[in-house]
């Protein structure tokens, strides 16, 4: 069909009226560019920027952008612990309101543990700020990596959180840590604590096993005033990380445990490792070959730890080993395992060494040294700043001889054999283990205290003796 005459017309006006809006148009833009240029040469710029937040703020501050965490369950191959933490917290945001949880419990474990089903959304609020939890899956990788330590596929499970993104600084800087402190807490409520002897003399490897040693402060044979002083010196040491960070100082305490053997040196260690729920690193020095293999040791132990030096006293030990006591050939063997040629070292220079290693590894960490002779000791060890604490554990008196009596026979009253006991205990020098050795020989109090009183008499006869053939040894006056 052919266009008509009118059909012609009206275009030609609707293009009339197209051109207008052109030159209209035209004219906008052309005012707009004088009027930025008359804004950007009259205002200055703060004034600008400061009028440009306010108007942002006012249109945009109602608009929320939501920023998403994703904690997986593994971390560079190792675990994650705020994957772990966040699987422990999470449930207890659910308990009250729960539509599915999985319920569990291991053999060790006197209560039941609870976790999230996978799926579920968990709400929490943290300062006012909504935060959104969910559990998801993340295909394994197609190579079949790994974990260290562990035959769990590397990246199966995570958390994503998800949040105002405003509150990015805070969600970071305060929620996370305290997803993870709460987690921690529980943890070292129901951790099973371990003992690690060093693995064999030319590795560095630890070797775990359970410390089922039972030594509890309440079971300690100790006076009353020292086993306080002790408490609160734990007590604070675990409370003060803030303070430590604020003072610069690494988050660790050292004890020097010193007195005769059998005195209760070690016991007091299983009981400090006990309260503080640490695990213990035994190293004994005589499997410490250089000064690099002492290193790699202390470098692999964990937080929350008891790193302890038996018998630190056993300077000869340290050097005969160093002075190449064995035959040579295993000697030049063992060295080359332990990486350190001809490295040698005396035990001041070894324990100067551990200070400064050790205060550069991890945090919430004990050292404790024993000996029995502080006399032999290094002065540069017992100087004031190096060891926090000295703690003297000496032979038994009526005080504790009074606990041990009550630990082991149940006697919580008298008994007609105490007043000699006691007055034995103050003549002679006993160590708690051999009291305790006594009282335990038999169930009857009568028995096992008169086979006490028994030795206590015995052994200050011989000492007497040994008194009167000192004497007669010495050269007479006059
Ligand atoms: N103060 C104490 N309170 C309660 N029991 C103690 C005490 N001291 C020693 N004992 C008992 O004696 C045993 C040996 O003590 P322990 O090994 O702790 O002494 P030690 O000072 O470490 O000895 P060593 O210097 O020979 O290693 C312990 O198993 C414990 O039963």
């Amino acid at each position: 069909m052919r266009p008509s005459a009118e059909h012609f017309t009206s275009s030609f006006s609707s293009f009339r009226s197209a051109s207008s809006w052109f030159e209209l148009y035209a004219a906008f833009s052309t005012f707009m560019m004088l009027l930025r240029t008359a804004i950007n040469e009259l205002i200055p710029i703060q004034i600008r920027s400061f009028i440009i937040s306010k108007f942002r703020a006012y249109f945009f501050s109602h608009s929320s952008y939501k920023a998403s965490v994703h904690i997986t369950e593994c971390w560079e191959m190792n675990r994650n612990e705020l994957y772990y933490a966040a699987k422990e917290y999470l449930p207890t945001k659910i308990i009250h309101d729960f539509k599915v949880l999985k319920v569990g419990k291991l053999e060790k474990q006197n209560k039941f543990s609870t976790a999230l089903d996978g799926g579920q959304i968990v709400e929490d609020v943290f300062d006012n700020i909504k935060l959104t939890w969910i559990c998801s899956k993340i295909d394994p990788p197609s190579s079949h990596l790994k974990l260290k330590n562990s035959n769990t596929l590397a990246e199966k499970n995570m958390f994503v959180l998800t949040f105002d993104e405003k509150h990015r600084e805070k969600v970071m800087e305060s929620y996370l840590p305290y997803v993870l402190s709460a987690y921690e807490a529980t943890k070292s409520g129901k951790k099973v604590l371990k003992i690690h002897t060093k693995f064999s003399d030319m590795g560095t490897i630890w070797q775990a096993s359970k410390l089922n040693h039972p030594a509890t402060f309440e079971k300690l044979a100790m006076e009353p005033e020292l086993k306080k002083a002790i408490i609160d010196d734990l007590d604070r040491f675990l409370r003060r990380k803030e303070f430590y960070k604020k003072v610069g100082k690494a988050w660790k305490r050292g004890y020097m445990l010193y007195g005769p053997p059998g005195t209760g040196k070690s016991t007091l260690i299983a009981a400090i490792a006990n309260y503080l729920k640490f695990d213990i690193y035994d190293l004994e020095l005589s499997s410490v070959f250089s000064n690099s293999d002492l290193m790699s040791a202390v470098r692999n132990t964990s937080n929350r730890s008891i790193l302890v030096i038996e018998d630190i006293d056993c300077n000869k030990e340290v050097l005969n080993r160093s002075k190449l006591n064995h035959d040579p050939s295993e000697n030049a063997y063992l060295r080359k395992m332990a990486r350190c040629p001809d490295e040698k070292f005396t035990l001041s220079g070894l324990l100067n060494y551990i200070d400064g290693l050790w205060s550069t590894c991890g945090e919430e960490r004990f050292i404790i040294f024993t000996t029995n002779h502080i006399d032999k000791l290094d002065p540069a060890l017992l100087r004031p700043g190096r060891m926090d604490m000295h703690i003297h554990l000496s032979f038994c008196k009526a005080h504790a001889f009074r606990f041990l009596a009550s630990n082991y026979l149940d006697i919580h009253g008298h008994h007609p054999l105490f007043e000699e006991i006691e007055s034995l205990l103050e003549e002679i020098e006993v160590s708690p283990a051999t009291v305790a050795e006594e009282l335990m020989r038999s169930e009857d109090p009568d028995v096992a205290l008169g086979g006490l009183y028994n030795l206590l008499k015995r052994n200050k006869m011989e000492s007497g003796d040994m008194e009167i053939k000192e004497e007669e040894k010495a050269p007479r006056s006059g």
